[in-house]
């Protein structure tokens, strides 16, 4: 659906609005005390800054805007699963809902806020991809805080499996001396040492390549230079923290040196906390932050 159609189906006044970005369509969504964009292309969330203030989140300068390819940055949907396929490493890396172009379902206000829901439902693509009956929608909520829920209903007559993530990358102004608090005695699995271990430290600090699985269920804080961001979850039991560090950074073409000032802290399903949705019935993966 064009822009314009959009506008005249599911615009609001001052609030959520409609227009074309790059190959896709973007919305922006207005409250009292922030601003918000989202994607179409990968439901993906790009922007959600509170007034005066700067971005909450990080899109990296480098990102490439094309079909088939995952913005780096924002809030990129994992789904439905997280990283590598389980079984089959050519399938596209943490999922096709990132990569794929989600439809408006509806847009609504409420005494304190806008709300835009995005849906993505079961086709003759994603049969070949992930040969399942579903529908998965996203609910994306802003008014001093930006709220993302997302809703997998198993509409299959089997059940299936399902790893997911909010995989949030968070502007902050140098990862060398940012700390992220709420992980202290938590165990996890360290993606980069490729075994488990468990966090003594109080606060979490960078510098050098990251790629952890907290199995954590509860609210963290990122405690940057001028501010901290806390991120809570909810339907979630693992908390993936994730920054590449230089080397492999500047392997990557469309962050290179943007990973200074970029974290990631994600509200997942992994490990045992992979979710097997029965027929009929539904799971919610979901975020706030502010
Ligand atoms: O480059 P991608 O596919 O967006 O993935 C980025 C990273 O995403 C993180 O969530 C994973 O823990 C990392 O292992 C992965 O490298």
């Amino acid at each position: 659906m064009n822009p314009e159609t959009l506008n005249t189906q599911f615009g609001i006044q001052n609030k959520i609005s409609f227009k074309a970005f790059e190959h896709t369509t973007i919305a922006t969504l207005k409250s009292e005390q922030a601003t918000a964009v989202v994607s179409l292309y990968g439901a993906h969330v790009l922007s959600f800054t509170p007034n005066n203030e700067e971005d909450v989140l990080f899109v990296s300068p480098h990102a490439v805007y094309n079909e088939g390819k995952a913005i780096r940055g924002g809030i990129p949907i994992c789904w439905p699963w997280f990283n590598a396929h389980p079984l089959d490493k050519s399938l596209p890396s943490h999922g096709f809902a990132r990569i794929s172009t989600w439809s408006v379902i509806s847009t609504n206000t409420s005494y304190d806020g806008v709300q835009l829901e995005l849906g993505l439902s079961a086709n003759s693509d994603t049969i070949k991809l992930w040969p399942y009956q579903f529908e998965a929608r996203l609910k994306i909520s802003l008014n001093d805080k930006l709220t993302v829920e997302l809703t997998t209903i198993n509409k299959d007559d089997k059940p299936f499996d399902v790893s997911a993530a909010l995989h949030s990358y968070f502007n902050i102004s140098d990862i060398n001396t940012v700390a992220l608090e709420g992980l202290e005695g938590m165990t996890y699995m360290d993606d980069v040492a490729n075994c488990d271990s468990t966090q003594h430290e109080k606060e979490l600090r960078f510098g050098r390549r990251a790629d952890r699985r907290y199995k954590a269920v509860g609210t963290t804080i990122i405690k940057d230079a001028n501010r901290n961001i806390e991120v809570t979850k909810g339907g979630s039991g693992i908390t993936v923290v994730w920054n590449p560090g230089e080397e492999l950074a500047m392997q990557m073409p469309d962050l290179l040196d943007g990973y200074k000032n970029m974290l990631c802290v994600e509200a997942a399903n992994s490990l045992d906390d992979t979710i097997t949705i029965q027929a009929g019935k539904q799971h919610t993966l979901s975020t706030t932050i502010g």
